[in-house]
C-alpha cells in the first residue's frame, strides 16, 4: 500500500538510485555567492527532516527547492529546532555548535507519493510499530527506542546514503553507532576536529545527549560521512524497511574537501548524526497533523 513508510525497492542496479531511496531528497538553497545542497529524508506529504545548519537565518524559503524524485518542489517554509544556534558558544571560543541540528521543511505542495518518492519511517510512529511488526498493538515509543538502538548490545549497524559523483548514482554506506561502552571514545574523538582542537575542554561541551557518534575503525572500519550528506537521514534497516533514527549532523573530518571522496579516513574520523528520540516533542509538535504519533 503506498501509505507504508521505509518501502525501498531492492536492487543492485545502479540506475534504480531513486526507487532504492525514494525518501532520499536533495535540498537546494541558491545564495547570491553561489549554491549550497544538502541531503534530507522525505517523511509525510508535506515535510522533509533535514538539518538546521544547511540553512542561513536571512535564507528566504524562494530561494531553497527540494528534489523528491524527480520532481523540483517549492518549500513553503523552513522550521529550525528552538534550541538551534550554532553561535550559541562562540564566546567560549567555540565557533560552531551543532547541538539541535535538525530542522522541517514544509513544501508548497502536497507530494504525490509514487515508488520514487516515499515516506522513509521516523521512530515512535504506527508506521514504524507496523514496519517492525510489534505483536502487541499498545507499543510504546520506548519499545521503539529499544529495540532500535539497544545500549545492551552496544553497537548497532546502521547506514547512510551517499552520492558517489556528480549524477544521480547514489550508494549505501555501512556503519556502526556505538551505544554501549565503545560510546565515550567514539565521542572522545570529537575533540580531533579542527576548530575544537585545543579549544574544547570537556567532550560533553560539544558532544551532547542529542547526538549518536559513528565512525572511526573499532570494531570494523566504518565509513564516513562527507560535509554534501548534511540532513541525510541514518537509518536502521529491519526486515527490508528503513527506519531513521538520526538525521546526519558534523563530522571531524571532510572526506570530500572540494569535490568527490578520495583518500583514507584517520581513525579518529567520528561522524555525530541527530538522534531523533531526543527531539520528540519537536517533531510531535509539527508533523501531529500527517502522522500518528505513539505515547
Ligand atoms: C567541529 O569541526 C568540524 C565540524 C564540521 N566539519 C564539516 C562537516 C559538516 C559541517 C557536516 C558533515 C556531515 C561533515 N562530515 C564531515 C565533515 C563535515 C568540519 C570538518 O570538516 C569541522
Amino acid at each position: 500500500a503506498m501509505d507504508m513508510c521505509g518501502m525501498g525497492k531492492e536492487s543492485n542496479d545502479p540506475e534504480d538510485a531513486l526507487i532504492k531511496n525514494p525518501w532520499l531528497t536533495t535540498i537546494t538553497i541558491s545564495r547570491t555567492d553561489g549554491e549550497e545542497a544538502c541531503k534530507g529524508a522525505l517523511v509525510s506529504e508535506y515535510f522533509i527532516i533535514t538539518a538546521a545548519h544547511c540553512f542561513n537565518v536571512d535564507d528566504e524559503a524562494h530561494l531553497i527547492s527540494v528534489k523528491i524524485g524527480r520532481s523540483l518542489n517549492k518549500v513553503e517554509k523552513v522550521i529550525f529546532h528552538p534550541n538551534y544556534n550554532i553561535n550559541a558558544k562562540k564566546a567560549e571560543g567555540i565557533n560552531e555548535f551543532y547541538d539541535y541540528d535538525i530542522a522541517l521543511v514544509k513544501v508548497k505542495s502536497k507530494v504525490k507519493f509514487n515508488p520514487e518518492a516515499r515516506p522513509i519511517c521516523i521512530p515512535c510512529t504506527e508506521g514504524t510499530t507496523r514496519a517492525l511488526r510489534k505483536v502487541h498493538p499498545d507499543t510504546t515509543c520506548k519499545d521503539h527506542e529499544d529495540e532500535l538502538l539497544n545500549v545492551n548490545v552496544g553497537i548497532v549497524p546502521a547506514i547512510f546514503i551517499a552520492q558517489k559523483r556528480k549524477h544521480e548514482d547514489l550508494e549505501r554506506k555501512n556503519v556502526k553507532i556505538k551505544t554501549g561502552d565503545k560510546k565515550h571514545a567514539c565521542n572522545r574523538d570529537a575533540l580531533e576536529a579542527s576548530i575544537y582542537k585545543n579549544v574544547v575542554k570537556n567532550v560533553k561541551d560539544v558532544v551532547t545527549e542529542r547526538f549518536l557518534c559513528t565512525g572511526g575503525i573499532d570494531p570494523v572500519v566504518d565509513d564516513n560521512t562527507c560535509k554534501g550528506e548534511s540532513g541525510g537521514p541514518l537509518i536502521i534497516t529491519k526486515k527490508k524497511r528503513y527506519i531513521q533514527v538520526a538525521v546526519i549532523s558534523w563530522g571531524v573530518y571532510d572526506l570530500c574537501k572540494g569535490g568527490e571522496r578520495h583518500g583514507q579516513s584517520p581513525p579518529f574520523a567520528r561522524d555525530f548524526h541527530l538522534n531523533l528520540f531526543q527531539v520528540l516533542p519537536f517533531l510531535r509538535e509539527h508533523l501531529k497533523e500527517e502522522l500518528k504519533f505513539l505515547p
